[in-house]
């Protein structure tokens, strides 16, 4: 085997009617194969198993997975819970919105999903408060002349999501350390000895619950000031049944999470693909020559055809969240398969964005499938934002942000007569989970 699977475990077993994935590992199942090698892993297992087959997760068990496109239907599915999620990370996400089912769900998600929508976002002048950010990131870069992309998006975006919060931003590398270390806990083997993920990604959770504690403080001393964490903090302490700082605190870091790291490896992607793809650059130097500034309005978006259209290509070539866990409530069909209850499902958002059932020339960079569509965008044309009652609250200022940076670095690198280059090789070191990025060595010159 060429993979990263077990040579030993060659078995061919059955649960529930449905065949296991022969290579797992003790301890840490097939995540060595999950996290480096994802969608040869997929392709392999449906070529020898069909569409329905177990992977196990290690710590988090198995999950059985389904290859059908009925099944991103099941996100939508009353009978679905996301408690998995909970289980599979609990210092992470235990007790926060993500993990969370019905009214418990809908309360912490109504305390800050207006902020997310395009009439919140405007009002609190976002866009206004991006754009120099950027613009002065993009601006270093070109005088410096080359980047390690990935740490600089990571970057970037934390900058942006900590002033969104109204939190200030020191000590940008630290937090971005931190938060790499808390993302292991999703993967880490339940073995808490020193210098081990478990043991360090619970010291970066606390370093950073420490840190968001003094925040929550810091707001509640300030009501007056502006920024999502004191109308979050106001919503919390309104809310009927009041819930604990823990709880407040606990969905403030996935916030921060989710707003930073996704983003970020989106961004990088797009720099490697405006490398790698001259023709990408020249069209998108064209439109950021004919608006000439860095768009700050959502009503102004519509003015950056490509810049979106580069947004949703890459996003579908290289999707940061690919895979999400769910557990039928009910028993239910899926495809030709019952499906027990209490079964756990891992519904693979990468091999739909990439399936050939789906879209037309998958593996293709193609803008044009976005340039040239006349109908709107559909549930499934933006599928990498997950559906249903999870859906991506961050959608629309992913869109806003993205879509800046693209004209920010257009302009900035076109005034100085410089476009990005590719400095090393991309296949190497690519990551698909627990959030896929591109290698972090990555490296991309402006000359
Ligand atoms: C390219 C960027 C992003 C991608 C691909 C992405 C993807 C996703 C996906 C797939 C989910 C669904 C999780 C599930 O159903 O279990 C999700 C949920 C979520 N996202 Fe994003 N996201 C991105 C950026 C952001 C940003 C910028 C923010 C906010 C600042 C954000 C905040 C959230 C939150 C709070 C949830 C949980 C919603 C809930 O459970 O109700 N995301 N995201």
């Amino acid at each position: 085997m060429d993979m990263l699977l077990n040579p030993l475990d060659r078995r061919h077993r059955l649960r529930h009617d449905i065949p296991v994935v022969p290579g797992a590992y003790p301890l840490v199942g097939h995540l060595p194969a999950i996290v480096c090698d994802l969608p040869r892993l997929l392709r392999r297992a449906e070529r020898m198993l069909g569409s329905h087959f177990w992977l196990d997760f290690g710590p988090a068990g198995r999950q059985m997975t389904c290859m059908d496109p009925d099944a991103f239907a099941l996100l939508r599915h009353k009978d679905m819970s996301s408690a998995l999620i909970e289980e599979i990370a609990p210092e992470l996400l235990g007790g926060t919105l993500v993990a969370q089912d019905g009214g418990a769900h809908r309360q912490a998600r109504d305390a800050i999903k207006a902020a997310f929508l395009p009439k919140g976002l405007t009002q609190a002048g976002i866009g206004d408060l991006f754009a120099p950010v950027i613009r002065a990131r993009v601006q270093a870069w070109r005088d410096r002349g080359d980047v390690t992309i990935l740490r600089e998006t990571g970057d970037l975006m934390l900058k942006l999501i900590f002033s969104l919060m109204g939190i200030p931003t020191q000590d940008l590398p630290g937090w971005h350390r931190k938060y790499r270390q808390l993302l292991q806990l999703i993967v880490a083997p339940r073995i808490d000895l020193p210098g081990l993920p478990l043991r360090r990604g619970r010291a970066a959770r606390d370093w950073i619950d420490a840190q968001l504690r003094q925040f929550v403080r810091d707001a509640r001393a300030h009501a007056a000031r502006t920024g999502l964490i004191n109308d979050m903090v106001s919503a919390f302490d309104r809310s009927d049944d009041a819930l604990s700082d823990d709880v407040l605190v606990a969905n403030i870091r996935v916030l921060l999470l989710a707003g930073h790291d996704t983003t970020a490896s989106t961004m990088a992607w797009m720099v490697i693909e405006l490398a790698r793809q001259p023709v990408l650059w020249d069209a998108l130097v064209e439109e950021a020559q004919r608006v000439g500034a860095v768009p700050t309005r959502h009503a102004d978006l519509a003015q950056c055809p490509v810049a979106e259209a580069l947004f949703r290509e890459t996003l579908r070539m290289h999707p940061s969240v690919t895979l999400l866990p769910r557990r039928a409530l009910q028993e239910l069909q899926l495809g030709q398969r019952r499906i027990p209850a209490g079964t756990d499902l891992c519904i693979p958002l990468l091999h739909f964005s990439t399936s050939a059932l789906l879209h037309e020339a998958p593996d293709q960079f193609r803008l044009e499938r976005w340039l040239q569509r006349t109908e709107p965008i559909r549930p499934v044309d933006m599928l990498q934002f997950g559906s249903g009652p999870h859906v991506c609250i961050g959608y629309h200022l992913v869109w806003l942000e993205l879509v800046q940076f693209c004209i920010a670095l257009a302009l900035t690198m076109h005034k100085a007569g410089v476009r990005p280059r590719l400095l090393s090789g991309v296949e190497k070191g690519r990551r698909y989970y627990p959030t896929a990025h591109p290698s972090m060595t990555i490296r991309i010159g402006f000359s």
